[in-house]
């Protein structure tokens, strides 16, 4: 049985081989709490999110940050010992859906590994950071692929996945060596189209007949790896979490049909030869984004009086799965939140009982529970052996899924999901919004009504692992703000939020110990370790991922912007400084006169058109927004527009080149869409202001438009 716990290190992102972000330190207690204060704070030069968990071992921090960038600093005092700034394509973010974030290094036998958005592994030395091997794990594919995950160590082989489930990708996962970087073996997690002949594996051949053999093969499949990838030495295995299909709804994907495997699953893997060991599918035929790529523990719990090797997984899906290590079998599900996608698991089969007439979109409009945000999704549970609890960040939130009918064509390093979704927050304001036949069929849904009590809520709970129920629940501000956690054998629990607190709770009751404000908005979980005898509690500060464009009002980071910080506190530690307040919104300036002042009502329409469809999932427009609102663009921004869109002037800083997508005219016309909007909201700031109010109220554009 291995331990629980990580001990004075922090050696694995999960803090023990079990993934429990559960510390058997114990100098920092409930009694002592109240003087947690800063230790000492390290910058990151970036805006962008962080997601990671440092690692820490022999007093030596090591983290990853934007897009794939690690640091090495003095745990004790955050002096830098070495930075990689690897050289990133920055390109990628074309198909990036979700910021430019990174969950974490590997640290084994004095390498680190981390991989870059654009896709490439770099085996690190510990101790100078020098590049001892990279590997392009995407292969100039050619497709929509981009990497968020932290890669994972499994006997003499590091394992990486990949993201673009959304884009046109057929997820797989890589085995390097360690030592040399060569690549050992490949898993791929959907099969390819069987006209194209032999799939590469057994296991594959089995998939493929759960697949319509006309299904999207162009598009890819999806089944993307982009978060947990987890060895368990127990059993030699490494079980990978696989995500959503591409299209998204089966009846465009896999037209007949089928469980559509290894989707949404966990498969576990033998880390030698790559062949699958077991596999559990937790949402067959997917349509709904149920990627089941959340984090997973590994632990031990006694089961109907026999100490089972366990797996505990909350995916996006709304359940709490606990599965049994040794072969894959389902013990436990048990729904976390309101979800209508099924009616229940059957403990026999282990599959669930879908309801299509709640939740098959490919029929007419749908209110699906949980949205595609998830009950959960990347943010870490923590397992405490303790309390017997698993503390996590649950949501309870739905979203509107519709889709037109017909197959697309095959968009290359394009989003092929082709559905669109509505968040049920914000569902009764964009209703009316929309065309009166949908308005009417989303009013006739039996879950309009629960939509428009506004039930949706976050919260920070404490769970009972066996049934699901929730001991106790802190609530998070809004359905953005959710994180991480860490517990600790002393009874406590650490969790960042979105509004910049960093607090600790009692882990048996929940009662909040101490909140500390840093004016930096968490997402990461927290870890803690031990140099020279002082405990210390670190987590990354910065808000991102999933919807980073649209930062919640009740952020720090709308407050004070979204300095990437890493934050290390301690007993009798100072002041947490915080980031200087954002001066007050001037009045978008004034779009230049002369600009397409007589463009067309078509060229303006086919311009929204293309920024709804390539511009909207990185520009929110938005005040505050981490990307620029291009309603305010400045005069010289207006001349230099075609180079930037077209030509690549600012790739360096993240905005990629779409010159060989959209012609000229394409550019123009998405520049005159632009105008139209500098110029109304112009035009109403100006009034706001001459009225002496604040110019930023909420805005009209919301979240749900990807
Ligand atoms: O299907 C994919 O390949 C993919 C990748 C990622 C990613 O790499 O961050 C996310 C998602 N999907 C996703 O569905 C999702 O909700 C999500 C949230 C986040 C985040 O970092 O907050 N990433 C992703
Ligand atoms: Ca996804």
């Amino acid at each position: 049985m291995m331990q629980v716990g990580a001990g004075r290190d922090w050696p694995l992102a999960g803090g023990d081989v079990g993934g429990t972000y559960f510390s058997r330190l114990e100098d920092i207690t409930p009694e002592n709490v109240s003087s947690l204060g800063l230790a000492w704070d390290y910058p990151l030069y970036t805006n962008r999110g962080q997601e990671a968990t440092p690692v820490e071992i022999d007093g030596v921090l090591v983290t990853s940050s934007t897009a794939g960038r690690a640091v090495a600093l003095d745990a004790a005092t955050g002096e830098e010992i070495w930075r990689f700034d690897p050289e990133i394509d920055m390109q990628a973010n074309r198909v990036a859906c979700c910021d430019m974030v990174n969950r974490g290094v590997a640290v084994d036998d004095g390498r680190v590994f981390v991989a870059t958005l654009d896709g490439v592994l770099y085996a690190l030395d510990f101790k100078s950071g020098e590049i001892l091997w990279q590997a392009d794990t995407h292969d100039g594919s050619g497709r929509g692929l981009s990497s968020t995950g932290a890669p994972e160590v499994a006997g003499d082989v590091v394992l990486i996945g990949n993201s673009g489930a959304e884009y046109d990708v057929r997820g797989f996962v890589t085995a390097y060596d360690v030592e040399t970087g060569a690549a050992r073996w490949r898993f791929y997690t959907v099969p390819h189209d069987p006209e194209a002949g032999p799939q590469e594996n057994p296991e594959l051949e089995e998939a493929v007949t759960t697949w319509d053999p006309e299904s999207r093969w162009d598009v890819g499949g999806g089944g993307t790896v982009w978060d947990a990838i987890h060895y368990d030495p127990e059993f030699d295995a490494v079980y990978i979490g696989v995500g959503n299909g591409g299209p998204y709804h089966r009846a465009k994907r896999s037209p007949s049909g089928g469980d559509n495997l290894y989707l949404s699953s966990i498969v576990a893997l033998d880390p030698e030869t790559g062949r699958v060991k077991w596999h559990y599918q937790e949402t067959p035929g997917d349509s709904w984004d149920f990627t089941a790529t959340g984090p997973m523990t590994l632990t031990t719990l006694e089961i109907d009086g026999e100490e089972t090797p366990v797996l505990l997984h909350a995916p996006k899906n709304g359940f709490l799965y606990v599965i049994d290590r040794r072969n894959g079998k389902l013990l436990r599900a048990n729904a976390l939140v309101f979800q209508n996608w099924t009616s229940g698991i059957n403990a026999e089969t282990g599959r669930p009982v879908m309801t299509p007439e709640n939740a098959d979109y490919s029929t007419g409009p749908k209110i699906i529970y949980p949205g595609t945000p998830g009950a959960s999704n990347w943010h870490p549970f923590s397992y405490n052996p303790q309390t017997g609890l698993y503390y996590g960040a649950v949501l309870e939130m739905g979203n509107l899924m519709m889709m037109t009918p017909g197959q697309k064509p095959y968009k290359e390093k394009g989003i092929n999901s082709d559905a669109s979704l509505i968040f049920t927050p914000d569902l009764p304001a964009v209703l009316p919004g929309l065309p009166s036949f949908v308005q009417e069929a989303v009013k006739a849904l039996p879950e309009w009504s629960r939509v428009e009590e506004g039930l949706d809520k976050s919260e920070l709970r404490a769970i009972d692992p066996l049934t699901g129920e929730t001991v106790w629940a802190a609530p998070y501000a809004g359905w953005q703000d959710r994180s991480g956690v860490l517990t600790t054998a002393s009874g406590l629990v650490f969790a960042g939020d979105v509004r910049g607190f960093f607090n600790v709770y009692d882990a048996e009751s929940g009662d909040l110990l101490k909140s500390i404000d840093t004016g930096a908005s968490i997402i990461a979980a927290p870890m803690t370790y031990e140099v020279d005898g002082v405990q210390y509690v670190a987590v990354m500060a910065g808000w991102g991922g999933g919807g980073w464009p649209y930062v919640p009002r009740y952020g720090a980071a709308y407050e004070r912007r979204n300095d990437g910080r890493i934050l290390v506190f301690k007993l009798g530690g100072g002041e947490t400084p915080k980031p200087d307040k954002l001066p007050p919104l001037e009045p978008a300036p004034a779009a230049p006169e002369d600009l397409f002042a007589d463009a067309s009502p078509e060229t303006i329409a086919h311009g929204r058109a293309l920024f709804f469809d390539n511009c909207a999932i990185c520009h929110s427009n938005q005040h505050r927004s981490i990307s620029p609102d291009l309603r305010r663009m400045q005069p010289y921004t207006h001349e230099i527009f075609n180079d930037i869109l077209l030509e690549g002037l600012l790739v360096q800083n993240g905005m990629p080149s779409w010159g060989d997508l959209l012609m000229e005219e394409d550019a123009d016309a998405i520049h005159a869409y632009l105008i139209g909007e500098q110029r109304r909201i112009r035009a109403v700031e100006l009034e706001l202001q001459k009225e002496g109010l604040p110019l930023d109220q909420p805005s009209a554009a919301l979240l749900s438009n990807y």
